[in-house]
């Protein structure tokens, strides 16, 4: 047996309640942090929802005074993180609870970070750069998704550089995270598939990177099992409670994935996309998907054929060459099932934009667990192809 310290992997995950009504348990987990009073980090669609009122409503019913922060925009800003970081401390809060998706959650691991450090955002930039514990954080997720709520990632826009950098940290794992299916029957169609992809694709990256291991394979299996099964009916019956509850579970095994496992090419790529075009995330994501497939496949094929039979393909008798071209057409048609067949340049990519995309992408820590090594080149080319 190997002594290598390579092949050891650990797994970092919040308290977790899951199932529809476990948003309601937010004052209980407020008093137990003993909060005198919170920040609430929202975005004004979440707002529009209803949502920020009811968890509000829920504090205040326990007498925990809160104060609004709603000023985070899809692909939060670093400007965004300082100004939130400011209101939390004038107005004296000792605890942040964020209901939304990716960009308030993150937005909210941001505000912790700076409000404990009394840093800039921009000074926390990659791997285990957090020194000091920061305030308890309970997040209550409001896409289906992102996972921000179990994940060890905050991705954070820096618009002078035209970027989005990564904070990869347990520290910023919330202390307890409220994953209610409830709270995204009010995603639209278009919102319900750009998460859900970005569920599919976090899976599949995570179980095919170089950090995956038996703690996450079966998250992540299990995610693309639920994903695939479930996305198209939902996307087609939106106010549908048990698919909304098959997805989330699916999305949050995913997260429970990839925040150990890491990611890959397609959001080192993707981060670098979104930052620049201040895209939807899950957008971005699956307008890369397949090119990425494409160019890993042949680096980790029994990794990639176990990704194809979980999606359902029959792989039996078939080439290498066959299974790599159903997976890659099974996710394309699973796209466009989605309403998602965009392509990079109906989105306003240029060829031109694609040397200081590349640029970026491979700066990013998600390019390291890819499964195959890629350079500056390597990347340039797979953003071509998704033209
Ligand atoms: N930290 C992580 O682990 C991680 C992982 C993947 C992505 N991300 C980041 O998350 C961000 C994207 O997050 P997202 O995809 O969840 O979307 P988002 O948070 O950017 O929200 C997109 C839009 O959807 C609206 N919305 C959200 N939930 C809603 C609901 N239930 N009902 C109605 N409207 C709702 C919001 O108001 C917003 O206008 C990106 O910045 C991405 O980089 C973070
Ligand atoms: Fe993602």
């Amino acid at each position: 047996m190997s002594n290598s310290i390579a092949q050891l992997r650990k797994f970092v995950a919040p308290e977790i309640i899951f199932g529809d009504g476990s948003r309601h348990a937010v004052a209980n987990y407020a008093q137990t942090f003993g909060a005198h009073r919170i920040l609430l980090v929202s975005d004004p669609g979440v707002l529009a929802a209803g949502w920020v009122a009811e968890v509000e409503a829920d504090l205040a019913a326990c007498g925990i005074p809160c104060h609004r922060f709603l000023q985070v925009s899809p692909n939060p800003r670093a400007e965004e993180v300082m100004a939130g970081a400011r209101v939390y401390r004038d107005y004296g809060c000792d605890a942040i609870v964020a209901v939304g998706g990716g960009s308030p959650m993150d937005c909210a691991k941001g505000i912790g970070i700076v409000v404990a450090h009394d840093g800039h955002i921009l000074d926390f930039e990659g791997v285990d750069t957090i020194r000091v514990p920061i305030p308890p954080l309970i997040f209550i997720p409001s896409t289906a998704g992102t996972s921000a709520d179990v994940s060890q990632f905050a991705i954070i826009s820096d618009p002078q550089r035209r970027m989005k950098f990564s904070i990869i940290s347990k520290s910023v794992v919330p202390d307890v995270s409220l994953i209610d299916p409830q709270v995204t029957l009010t995603m639209d169609p278009f919102l319900t598939a750009c998460t859900g992809v970005d569920a599919l694709v976090h899976a599949i990256e995570a179980f095919v990177s170089t950090g995956s291991g038996p703690l996450t394979d079966s998250h992540a299996l299990e995610a693309m099992r639920l994903i695939n099964a479930n996305l198209v009916a939902l996307v087609d019956n939106p106010h549908d409670g048990e698919l909304r509850a098959q997805v989330m579970l699916g999305s949050m095994q995913a997260g429970l994935a990839f925040s150990n496992a890491i990611l890959g090419a397609v959001h080192a790529m993707s981060h670098s996309l979104g930052g620049f075009l201040d895209l939807p995330h899950g957008l971005c994501n699956s307008m890369l998907l397949e090119h990425v497939v494409a160019f890993n496949f042949e680096a980790a094929p029994e990794r990639f054929i176990r990704v194809a039979q979980t999606l359902g393909i029959d792989c039996r008798g078939l080439s290498q060459q066959s299974i790599k071209q159903r997976l890659i057409a099974h996710l394309v048609e699973l796209k466009r099932a989605v309403g998602l067949a965009g392509t990079l340049g109906s989105a306003g990519v240029r060829s031109s934009d694609v040397p200081f995309l590349a640029e970026h992408a491979v700066e990013d820590p998600c390019i390291l667990t890819n499964p195959r090594r890629s350079c500056l080149r390597d990347v340039a080319v797979v953003y071509e192809e998704a033209l």
